[in-house]
């Protein structure tokens, strides 16, 4: 009869392999946000989509080419989904994958703003086990694993305030010009329902201050791409708080999920109701 140490053996493997993660999805976040910040404010070359929600500068690119070979120092033969070119754009059900965003807020950083940053999750056949939110212009990291979220080193966690009176959300992800009831009924439900609203121009920067309690929760009724969504979602559930789709189910990133609902456990309900709104005017 087995004493149960074979699971457990399994069970710290995984953990160490979860930390050994962490510490390279921290170390490429690092490096890559070490890139940008360089040159943030004083040599931003937008090489695509100017002037556009999908501005592209060529510190994208030069970012994601940095996380990814810091990335391939410790798994070079792990797969790669990420915004810039040579990556994959959608994460698979088996084997381990790297999703990199090199800068989550890139129309933040073309116009000066602080909110921007370098996010790499290692995601274990389909489920995160590791990831990294990097703002260095913000001097912010919030790191995801095994023990918890952290912000700088320090433990963070999901507000507890169940007044929605008292809580600020966030409508996120962006609609496109076409979909503007759709944003307008989203920017509706949270200021009709809730104490304020805020929109921070990254998916991945809202979705770190869900998990750290500087908002109570972010909803949107569009499928975010992976790199905008899985490292923040993951700091949001690791945090204590919920992340669902639009139906109420676990959210776990597929090309096909129903919007992304994250929150305390306090006000999810309260969140999802709000996102709800949105299906009225679909
Ligand atoms: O939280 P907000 O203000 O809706 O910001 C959403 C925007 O942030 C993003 O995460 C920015 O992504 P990129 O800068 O990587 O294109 C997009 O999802 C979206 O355009
Ligand atoms: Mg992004």
């Amino acid at each position: 009869m087995s004493d149960g140490s074979d699971a457990n053996d399994a069970n710290d493997a995984g953990e160490r392999s979860a930390a050994t993660r962490l510490a390279v999805a921290e170390r490429a976040a690092r490096a890559g946000g070490a890139l940008a910040v360089e040159r943030f404010r004083r040599d931003v070359d937008v090489v695509a989509n100017p002037g556009s929600i999908n501005a592209v500068t060529r510190t994208d690119r030069d970012v994601q080419r940095r996380v990814v070979d810091v990335v391939r120092e410790s798994f070079p033969d792990d797969a790669v989904v990420g915004e810039e070119a040579d990556a994959g754009t959608a994460v698979p059900d088996e084997g381990p994958v790297w999703v990199v965003d090199p800068i989550d807020g890139t129309n933040n950083f073309v116009r000066g703003l602080r909110t921007w940053g370098t996010s790499v999750a290692a995601v274990v056949d389909g489920a995160p086990v590791a990831a990294v939110n990097h703002f260095p212009a913000l001097d912010d990291t919030y790191a995801v694993g095994p023990g918890g979220v952290t912000r700088n080193g320090r433990a963070v966690a999901v507000r507890t305030e169940d007044d929605p009176a008292r809580c600020t959300v966030a409508p996120t992800v962006w609609w496109d010009a076409d979909d503007r009831e759709a944003f307008a009924a989203a920017a509706r439900a949270v200021v009709e329902r809730f104490g304020d609203m805020r929109r921070t121009g990254s998916t991945q920067a809202t979705l770190s201050r869900v998990a750290a309690g500087g908002l109570d929760g972010a909803f949107t009724d569009v499928t975010p791409h992976p790199w905008d969504s899985v490292a923040g979602a993951f700091a949001v559930e690791r945090a204590g708080g919920v992340v669902t789709d639009l139906d109420g189910e676990d959210w776990r990133w597929a090309p096909d999920v129903h919007g992304l609902v994250a929150a305390s456990e306090a006000a999810h309900a309260e969140v999802l109701d709000a996102a709800r709104e949105l299906l009225a005017v679909r």
